[in-house]
């Protein structure tokens, strides 16, 4: 049986429009064989032809054995599993067999990675990542096989349940899972034929969960001529998590990201008092801040950082109460921008690879575009851009805190009157410091005055 008449048999609609087609940059897709208008529908697939872990567990030979485990598999588990388990089906399941068939047989993302391409973005959280993950995996397979697989091998046969197979199903789910937030749970399914929508950053929002209905429903996210392929949008993805989860990159991604994480010792000075403030200006003590193209040193940071290294005389300041939303002391935020500083650098000094050259090596095509390589080189140039630019927003920042000349973090201190890029601590050290500051200063007078 065909994918689409299975589909169709069933009462999904819209398929008679959309046909299966390569595409030169995303690879298979899907295309339109009619003109659509934005917000038209373009495909509905009833709930009952989801993967979804319920499906899972009614399922009358696989739902027994699934949901009695202990400890219970987790969502991803459950669909891997349930995956795994149709495409080792001999018989019956024909629908979702011919699915299975039309599933791509492998995977670009970074866990099937070897070493020499991965350390293309080593020193990006991107690595780090993936070899966790690559543990990770390694850890929960044998689980799975102990607890699950080797029990009851009439229904896992082992050579079609390797770590292997365990792999290709989890970058299965990865790359085509939709994620719904429902009220009171996270819900998560693949459709199958909506599946075979490509990404792309250029249209609205489109795929949508109707949990009355329980159907999946893909609208038109722009409008289309005839011939187009369609797509929908997986959202903001920066392309550390589209090369981890969905095995491509979108050059110059407007959505790039890093994750800055940000901890505190329990044997830190003024510990108690610093968590609870922390917790009652809404942040975590073991907390992750994505720095972002549009925003790459967020007041989140600021404030974390102001308030781990506030002073005893510090932390009963009003500014510190308030959550240290504005600068609590000179010599704190002074403080808080060297660290920062000293972070931003030693992050860019891992980088295996620095921007500059992995930049000039895709410029002049060294990589193969859509190699892994080349995907790799995106990942790391990504997150080094980020990290230069908090590092200059940090050095502009603590310009405005020290004196030029002394370094002085004084309250004080006096903004140069006709630059206000810089702060003196007294005329003698503006003075002294002219020479130097000169050639900046009028440049950046120039510049305000255009
Ligand atoms: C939901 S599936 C889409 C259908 C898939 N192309 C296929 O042939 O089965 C997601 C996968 O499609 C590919 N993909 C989606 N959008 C892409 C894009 N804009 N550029 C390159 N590959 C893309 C990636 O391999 C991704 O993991």
């Amino acid at each position: 049986m065909k994918l689409q008449e299975w589909l169709e048999n069933g009462g999904a609609e819209g398929l008679k429009w959309l046909q299966l087609e390569n595409f030169p940059d995303t690879g298979r897709g899907v295309k339109t064989l009619r003109p659509l208008k934005f917000n038209d529908i373009v495909l509905t697939i009833p709930g009952s032809f989801l993967w979804t872990v319920d499906a899972a567990f009614d399922d009358p030979v696989l739902g027994p054995t699934i949901s009695s485990i202990k400890p219970p598999l987790s969502v991803e588990d459950t669909l891997a599993v349930f995956l795994l388990f149709i495409k080792s089906r001999k018989e019956g399941y024909e629908g979702k067999r011919a699915h299975v068939k039309l599933l791509p047989t492998s995977y670009t993302t970074s866990v099937f990675f070897n070493n020499e391409e991965l350390e293309i973005c080593s020193g990006s959280s991107l690595y780090h990542l993936t070899k966790q993950l690559k543990q990770q995996i390694k850890d929960d397979y044998l689980q799975l096989l102990n607890n699950l697989f080797s029990r009851h091998p009439d229904l896992f046969p082992l050579d079609q349940f390797t770590q292997n197979d365990y792999m290709w199903a989890l970058c299965t789910i990865w790359s085509r899972g939709m994620d719904f937030q429902l009220p009171g749970k996270q819900f998560r399914c693949v459709a199958p034929f909506a599946d075979m929508l490509n990404h792309s950053p250029d249209v609205q929002l489109c795929h949508i969960y109707d949990p009355q209905s329980g159907s999946l429903q893909i609208l038109a996210g722009k409008d289309y001529t005839i011939g187009e392929q369609v797509f929908i949008n997986y959202g903001p993805v920066p392309n550390n998590r589209l090369l981890r989860l969905y095995g491509f990159v979108l050059p110059n991604n407007l959505y790039d990201s890093y994750d800055l994480v940000l901890t505190t010792h329990s044997l830190a000075p003024l510990y108690t008092q610093k968590v609870a403030l922390l917790e009652s200006a809404g942040l975590q003590v073991n907390a992750t801040f994505p720095l972002k193209l549009s925003d790459p040193l967020p007041l989140d940071v600021l404030r974390y950082l102001r308030i781990q290294r506030l002073s005893s005389s510090e932390i009963f300041t009003i500014e510190a109460k308030r959550g240290a939303r504005n600068i609590v002391s000179a010599r704190n935020e002074a403080e808080v921008l060297k660290a920062l500083i000293e972070a931003c650098e030693s992050l860019l000094a891992g980088f295996g690879i620095p921007l500059e050259k992995l930049e000039a090596n895709i410029a002049s095509g060294v990589y193969q575009k859509g190699d892994n390589v080349w995907a790799a080189a995106h990942v790391s140039v990504g997150e080094q851009r980020i990290l230069k630019m908090a590092l200059q927003k940090t050095r502009e920042l603590l310009a405005l805190v020290i004196c030029a000349q002394c370094g002085k973090a004084n309250e004080d201190n006096k903004r140069c009157g006709r630059c206000r890029r810089v702060v003196y601590c007294g005329t003698d050290c503006q003075k002294s410091h002219y020479k130097e500051h000169k050639v900046i200063c009028k440049a950046y007078a120039t510049d305000e005055q255009q």
